[in-house]
């Protein structure tokens, strides 16, 4: 199941669980304005009818004997990740969360107060997060290792996203461990289309992509690093969620205690296509 389907990214992931021959089900939890605004969308033909906020609860018992072995994959907003992570792990429910910002510390915290498993990650997209255990694989070995350096990151996203890079996020974290103290506020947040495209962001790609850059400069300016990772379009994020979901089946279906995973760790088991 996939919430929302009225979303761009909830949409794009819909249409990939389709075209990989998984068991859909036609039904989506939204914003309570969409689900009255627009009452139901089509995914690859199929028609998904919206539940809204107030009628959720009925909808998830529903859903659950209707459907056992049910998987929910949430791309919704960082208003909302909190609340529908508490919602599906009080129902029980394994998920998947693609959604970013929010309270990430007490997101982590309820779904392991509930013991349920989910897959919760900012980025499902196979390479990036290859380029994300990497760094994260440098600053453990190397800590320290670009002290005195200074860091520029610049991200870019389409005009509609409300949170700085979930992504940008997680990296700067290991650049933290290699030695340079910067805060999440340094990071420059590109939404102007005249600016994007200066960029190099193509024309038909400003209503959806993610550009990422990291500068690493040295203190007597000699020495300069720069990482680059640049999407277009949403399949990347929506591929890697579907793998997100069969692993987290898998390891539902396998038992044991629940757990909190994240993307290098359906990467690791070689769980992405
Ligand atoms: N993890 C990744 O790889 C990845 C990739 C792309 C986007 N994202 C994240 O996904 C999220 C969604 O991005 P988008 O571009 O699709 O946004 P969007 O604005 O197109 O869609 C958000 C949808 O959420 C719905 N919604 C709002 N409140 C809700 C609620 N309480 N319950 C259910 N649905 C609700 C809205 O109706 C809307 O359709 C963002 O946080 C974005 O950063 C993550
Ligand atoms: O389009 C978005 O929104 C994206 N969000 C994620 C993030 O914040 O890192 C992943 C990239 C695309």
């Amino acid at each position: 199941m996939v919430n929302s389907c009225t979303g761009k990214m909830g949409h794009a992931t819909a249409e990939a669980v389709v075209r990989a021959g998984l068991p859909f089900v036609p039904y989506s939890f939204t914003g309570s304005s969409e689900a009255v605004a627009v009452g139901n969308v089509g995914v690859s033909g199929i028609p998904v009818e919206l539940v809204a906020p107030a009628e959720r609860q009925s909808a998830m018992e529903r859903l659950k004997a209707q459907f056992p072995g049910l998987i929910i994959i949430d791309f919704t907003l960082p208003s909302a990740v909190n609340d529908n992570a508490r919602f599906y792990a009080a129902s029980g429910v394994p998920f998947v969360m693609g959604t970013t910002g929010g309270d990430r510390e007490a997101l982590i915290r309820d779904v392991e107060a509930a013991g349920v498993s989910a897959v919760i990650a900012p980025q499902m997209g196979k390479q990036v997060v290859a380029f994300q255990a990497t760094m994260a694989l440098m600053a453990e070995n190397f800590p320290g290792a670009f002290a005195g350096y200074r860091l520029e990151v610049t991200e870019s996203h389409q005009r509609s996203k409300v949170d700085i890079s979930g992504t940008a996020k997680a990296v700067v974290e290991s650049f933290r461990q290699l030695g340079i103290p910067f805060s999440e506020a340094g990071i420059r947040r590109v939404r102007d289309a005249r600016t994007q495209v200066s960029m190099g962001v193509p024309q038909a790609h400003l209503g959806g992509h993610a550009f990422h850059t990291y500068r690493l400069v040295s203190p007597d300016e000699s020495v300069a690093f720069e990482f680059k990772h640049n999407v277009c379009g949403r399949e990347i994020y929506a591929e890697g969620t579907v793998d997100a979901a069969l692993f987290l089946a898998a390891k539902v279906a396998q038992g044991g205690p629940p757990r909190i995973y994240n993307m290098v760790d359906v990467l690791r088991e070689g769980a992405m296509r």
